[in-house]
């Protein structure tokens, strides 16, 4: 057991000893006011292989040490030296309660913030971006609610990290203006005095210049001369900058506290009662509700489709004969322009390359390999974004909530909470975001159950690929749009069995509870969803982007190196060669070309990849051309589109999920599971179609 020594610093009345006693299970005295605990106490709990020791130290509103609490939680932090002081913030008035944090930040540098009684600031409107608080304050912050035990995991988690020094914290640095300079005469006096130097210098000069009485005792005993320079220098501050150098550092500190405030904080307008009471009416109704939440969740689907693909608007343009709008429609998708921007990026980098001579295969690396690459990248970005910020709305206004409670005790079946289904959703969209997003479940066995099922999920970039092969089906519309109903039909019935198989293994039968308090609605704020959205898809680029390009290049250098070096022949590549090794595979499933089979194996890096490797392979342009070229049955296609649905997710969904767990059984399981699931379930559907003569 590594034992780790945790202080819970704050302000009085910010919910500390709520805190304490819900991580050790304790009854420390709790009460709505400011000033109940004038002691530390201790307690201890245990997570996974450390055993963690818990202070609880009395409320300050500042380090000065005026009082004798104050004096207390700074000799305990200076002295003790814990491996985590956890510093909690109010979130309902975060100004006043971040100045404690400011000052703790700049003394010590293994720190934690806590947003407590987040549950009360969203009652009142008020959002707080705890990425944007973490990155100006330069340490790991985490929202909670003590008294809902909520995000109380993720702080005991970042507890641990910052412990381990997985997480860098760097000490607060402020601009003082005028008063560093003579800060700095003040430390050039006291530097080598002892007691003083176990503090951080510049932070010990500062405090003196503003009248620290603890350490001019110190001061006083150790190094007497110093302190009358220290009043010295205090004067000349009041003389030359006209105010006491307390009210100046003070001011500095507040002024960038607003800064800090008006950047993560966004306060938005409650909906009135009636309104709620009205809403929640349907929304939780035990039929009207799922009913109604179908409808939202699927017009959020459509809409999104739209914007990225323009399914299923182009199709029925189609339909409708009017092909040419449903042309120019696709042209101006998310996608669409993507892909016109990457067309006349590599042409123009291409004729240049060309121009200064650079050899042909070099060429290609840069233009096919390395943009391609970054296009692959790239377009899902904005795929990410959309999805994200689509359900940043519905948590934004309180309707996710409401979608979580209704559903959940369907979803408890599959051994889930309502809350799963948050996640979910946006698997829809792109499996990334969805595995992303289960780190908001209570317990880690729900978050990797949530996990493991999430690619199973049909994302956009198969719709993509499932709606070219249904394209090349000899079939009447209607039989399409049966063959793709039935497709998703079949994925989340496959869903709901592997999550139930899941949840019977690893959870031993228990069910999961609904920790969700109904928050009210809210009108959405622009800035908290882009917020969730812009960190959704930088999470994703940090996390996957290198991954993917790297890959992306491997496979180009696969499909241009043959016997003979570089080869613009596909068919002479390696990448043909494996194709080829891997027919047996798909042979299986009805389908021994080795064009499906390299085709499937690119897919691994995005599964749109398969359309564009059979366009290349066959010399087409067309994909749906491409695929009628290679002149399957119907019941090879329907093969193909069954294990392209399901087999072994994109690179981007396993590199997210590998940077989850980081446990490469864990990540081998989920590919190879995914893998069998689609391969018996490809050759059922080929066998059972041949069968039948098709
Ligand atoms: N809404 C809400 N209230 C909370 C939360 N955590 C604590 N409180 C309330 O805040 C009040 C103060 O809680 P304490 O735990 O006594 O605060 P403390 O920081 O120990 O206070 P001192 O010992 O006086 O410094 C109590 O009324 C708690 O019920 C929370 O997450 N949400
Ligand atoms: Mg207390």
């Amino acid at each position: 057991m590594k034992e780790i020594r945790v202080a819970l610093a704050g302000p009085p009345n910010v919910g500390k000893s709520t805190l304490f006693n819900m991580l050790v299970g304790a009854n420390r005295f709790v009460g709505n006011w400011p000033g109940k605990t004038v002691d530390k106490y201790e307690g201890f709990f245990e997570h996974m292989e450390y055993s963690i020791r818990v202070v609880d130290l009395p409320g300050t509103y500042s380090l000065n040490a005026q009082t004798e609490e104050e004096a207390i939680a700074r000799d305990y932090i200076i002295t003790e030296k814990p491996d985590v002081v956890v510093v909690l913030v109010d979130a309902v008035s975060l100004e006043t309660t971040l100045y404690l944090a400011v000052q703790v930040l700049e003394l010590y540098d293994r720190v934690v913030i806590a947003v407590n009684k987040i549950d009360a600031a969203l009652k009142r409107g008020i959002h707080i971006s705890t990425e944007k608080l973490s990155r100006k304050l330069g340490v790991p912050v985490v929202g909670i609610s003590a008294l809902r035990r909520e995000g109380l995991h993720d702080l005991v988690d970042t507890i641990i990290r910052v412990a381990e020094g997985l997480e860098t914290v760097r000490r607060l640095k402020l601009d003082y203006k005028g008063l560093d300079y003579y800060a700095r005469e003040i430390e050039h006096a006291i530097k080598g005095c002892p007691k003083i130097s176990e503090y951080p210098l510049e932070w010990s000069s500062m405090r003196l210049l503003e009248g620290d009485a603890e350490l001019e005792r110190t001061l006083q005993h150790y190094c007497a001369d110093a302190l009358g320079l220290v009043e010295a220098t205090r004067r000349r501050v009041e003389e030359g900058l006209g105010s006491p150098p307390s009210l100046l550092a003070a001011s500095v500190r507040y002024s960038f506290i607003d800064g800090v405030v008006a950047e993560s904080v966004t306060t938005t307008g409650v909906v009135k009662r009636e309104v709620t009471e009205r809403l929640d009416k349907i929304l939780l109704h035990p039929v009207a509700g799922p009913l109604t939440n179908l409808g939202i969740i699927l017009s959020v689907l459509i809409v999104t489709l739209t914007v990225n693909t323009g399914f299923p608007i182009k199709q029925l343009l189609e339909l409708t004969g009017n092909s040419e709008l449903a042309q120019v429609f696709e042209k101006y998708t998310i996608s669409g322009l993507f892909s016109s921007l990457f067309d006349s990026l590599s042409n123009v980098l291409a004729e240049y390359l060309s121009g200064i001579r650079l050899p042909a295969f070099l060429v290609s690396l840069i233009v096919d390999g390395v943009i391609g690459g970054v296009g692959a990248v790239l377009t899902f970005l904005p795929l990410v974004f959309i999805v994200s910020a689509a359900f940043g709305f519905l948590e934004d206004t309180g309707v996710m909530a409401r979608i979580a409670t209704a559903n959940h005790s369907i979803m408890r079946r599959v051994g889930l909470s309502g809350k799963s289904l948050m996640p979910l959703l946006l698997g829809f969209g792109c499996n990334v975001p969805a595995i992303m997003g289960t780190k908001i479940l209570e317990t880690d066995r729900e978050k990797l159950i949530a996990s493991l099922i999430a690619p199973l999920i049909p994302c956009q970039a198969r719709l993509v690929v499932l709606l070219i092969l249904i394209s090349a089906l000899p079939a009447t519309p209607m039989a399409k749009v049966v063959a793709l109903v039935s497709t998703y039909a079949y994925s989340l019935l496959l869903v709901a069995v592997v999550a139930r198989v899941a949840s019977t293994f690893l959870s031993h039968g228990e069910k999961p509870e609904l920790v969700l308090e109904l928050p009210p609605y809210h009108r959405p704020s622009l800035r908290v969803i882009w917020w969730f959205a812009w960190d959704s898809t930088l999470h994703f680029l940090k996390k996957a982007g290198g991954i993917i390009l790297g890959l992306s290049v491997v496979v180009w250098l696969l499909l241009h190196l043959g016997p003979d070096g570089f080869t613009e022949d596909i068919s002479s590549s390696i990448a043909k060669a494996i194709g080829e090794a891997l027919t047996p595979l798909t042979a299986v499933m009805g389908i021994p070309h080795w064009q499906v089979a390299l085709a499937l194996l690119t897919g691994f890096v995005a599964k749109e990849t398969v359309a564009s490797t059979l366009t290349v392979i066959t010399g087409t342009v067309d994909p749906v051309e491409a695929v009628q070229k290679l002149a399957l049955t119907p019941a090879q296609i329907a093969s193909l589109i069954i294990f392209i649905t399901l087999y072994t997710p994109c690179l981007a969904t396993v590199a997210t999920f590998h940077t989850q767990f980081r446990r490469y059984k864990l990540t081998i399981l989920l590919i190879a599971y995914e893998f069998a699931i689609a391969t018996v379930s490809a050759v059922i559907v080929y066998q059972a179609l041949n069968l039948m003569g098709f």
